[in-house]
């Protein structure tokens, strides 16, 4: 996709808070003959188990996201320019059954990977993490699973319920989705239903660094850490956008106090430059929640720094 690649809308011709609001003023899927990443948003809220309205999250983080701009010197590259990005809209599913959506929200996002392209999913609720790592090791098998969360997220059912926003991962575990050993939960804190929630995540592999540690260790360390658990594996990265403090991400359906710094959670990302990304997500922005789009610039500057990865590794 060298040849011809079709960047953003300039926003020295048209001023950047004008115009169709696809992420980064980028061009849409039908508007260039392929490409090599896809953000695309899949407004499903139906996991939630308290506030709700993630469904609005995709429009939100897009509308949040004109403000950027085309050079991202933190990792010294053109996101836009070396690879052809393009907004795939969003995915449609039956907000009334979760399991269809489930299915349908797998083969939605297939369809986006299938060819070879990296997708970039804006959320919607944290369920939806579920078929998107179905998708992804349709493509390339059981992959490195980062996840960014104040929640462990490996909760066996709610209400009897096992597909919610509380048990993604323990759905992936039972299916071997992600690679037990080489998997990490980052940010974790807050109350839990027992001490039996640790224990019981624990035996599902994953390295964990609580959110205290950015207040004892580097973020130099954090990262250290964490790439010697991934190490050359495909990398999924699923970024709860409550990993964030409340002061940096108010607009979240469970928010816990004492999270991590959006300077933090991006530079924790960029030391990710060179790892074997394969796909990645944004999930729980509700905005009626927001204040000055704080939540919204928060996950739209973290999927930026996704897709500047992305470039990176194209060099
Ligand atoms: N995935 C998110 N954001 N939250 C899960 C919280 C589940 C609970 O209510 O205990
Ligand atoms: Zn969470
Ligand atoms: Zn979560």
């Amino acid at each position: 996709m060298k040849n011809e690649i079709r960047g953003q809308v300039d926003g020295m011709v048209v001023p950047r808070y004008a115009g169709h609001s696809t992420f980064a003023r980028l061009p849409r899927l039908e508007d260039v003959p392929g490409y090599d990443v896809a953000i695309v948003g899949v407004p499903f809220d139906t996991g939630v188990t308290y506030r709700p309205g993630a469904r609005f999250g995709p429009a939100h983080i897009r509308q949040a996201s004109r403000l950027l701009r085309p050079y991202n010197p933190a990792l010294d590259v053109s996101p836009f320019a070396r690879q052809q990005v393009v907004d795939a809209g969003d995915l449609p599913f039956n907000p009334f059954d979760i399991p269809t959506a489930m299915t349908q929200i797998e083969d939605g996002a297939y369809e986006l990977i299938r060819d070879g392209g990296l997708l970039v999913t804006l959320g919607g609720d944290h369920t939806i993490a579920y078929p998107l790592l179905k998708a992804v090791n349709r493509v390339h098998g059981p992959v490195a699973l980062v996840h960014f969360d104040a929640h462990l997220d490996t909760w066996d059912t709610y209400f009897d319920t096992p597909l919610t926003h509380g048990t993604p991962f323990r759905r992936a575990a039972e299916e071997g989705l992600f690679l037990s050993g080489h998997s990490a939960h980052v940010g974790i804190r807050g109350s839990l239903y027992s001490p039996n929630d640790l224990a019981d995540d624990a035996e599902l592999g994953f390295t964990i660094v609580h959110c205290m540690e950015f207040q004892r260790r580097t973020v130099d360390d954090v990262i250290d850490r964490l790439a010697r658990a991934i190490g050359d594996a495909p990398l999924y990265v699923s970024i709860d956008i409550d990993v964030l403090d409340p002061s940096h991400a108010p607009a979240t359906g469970t928010p816990e106090a004492g999270g991590m710094t959006s300077r933090e959670l991006l530079a924790v990302l960029r030391g990710f430059d060179g790892l074997n990304l394969v796909g990645a997500d944004i999930v729980e922005v509700a905005p009626a929640y927001d204040h000055a789009e704080i939540t919204g610039v928060a996950a739209a500057n973290v999927a930026y720094e996704l897709v500047s990865l992305a470039a990176r590794n194209r060099a």
